[in-house]
């Protein structure tokens, strides 16, 4: 997608297009709106980013509430969103077995118990093995370096989407 059909995108092209780059809050590229004209899609990326960094920590941890679980009540109930089911989906949480997902919703509920937010991972880059023994590492952290912890996985789920909508733009241009 060329940075030029972006910079000429209405604000409701824009936010329709970008709006859930971080799942399920739009208000981050409605607020990097008013930074156009971008330079590339990397100068994008970079505003999210630095939106994110400004935030205060209740900020950051609203983002990550926003998160559904992993193999939680938004996925058996089929209410994820199209980019979170993929995900998920990739990550092997819509196969797990009945013991499986009472695993995952013990661990999910015992870190938000700890937290205070849902456990966040960038579920494309790890299998289900990988997000148990992540989730069962990262409840050792204290709050404020799992916050910092999780918020760097949102700017990988962020950054793979954004590289998504390009990608498919240009697949459709084929
Ligand atoms: N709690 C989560 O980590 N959720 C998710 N990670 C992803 O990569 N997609 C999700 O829905």
């Amino acid at each position: 997608m060329d940075i030029s059909v972006v910079n000429a995108l209405t604000y409701e092209e824009f936010v329709n297009l970008f709006g859930n780059v971080v799942e399920k809050c739009p208000i981050i590229s409605a607020a990097i709106w008013s930074h156009r004209p971008f330079k590339d899609l990397a100068d994008i990326e970079a505003h999210i980013m630095g939106f994110i960094h400004s935030l205060p920590d209740s900020g950051k941890e609203g983002i990550l509430r926003c998160h559904p679980d992993l193999a939680g009540r938004d996925l058996q109930s089929g209410t994820l969103t199209r980019e979170s089911r993929e995900e998920q989906s990739q990550a092997g949480m819509t196969t797990l077995d009945s013991a499986e997902i009472q695993h995952m919703y013990r661990l999910n509920s015992k870190y938000k118990e700890r937290f205070g937010f849902p456990f966040v991972i960038c579920a494309r880059l790890n299998n289900k093995a990988d997000i148990v023994r992540q989730l069962n590492e990262r409840l050792k952290n204290d709050r404020a370096a799992e916050r910092e912890r999780a918020i760097e996985e949102v700017k990988k789920i962020c950054s793979l989407r954004l590289n998504n909508i390009v990608l498919s733009d240009i697949q459709t241009k084929l």
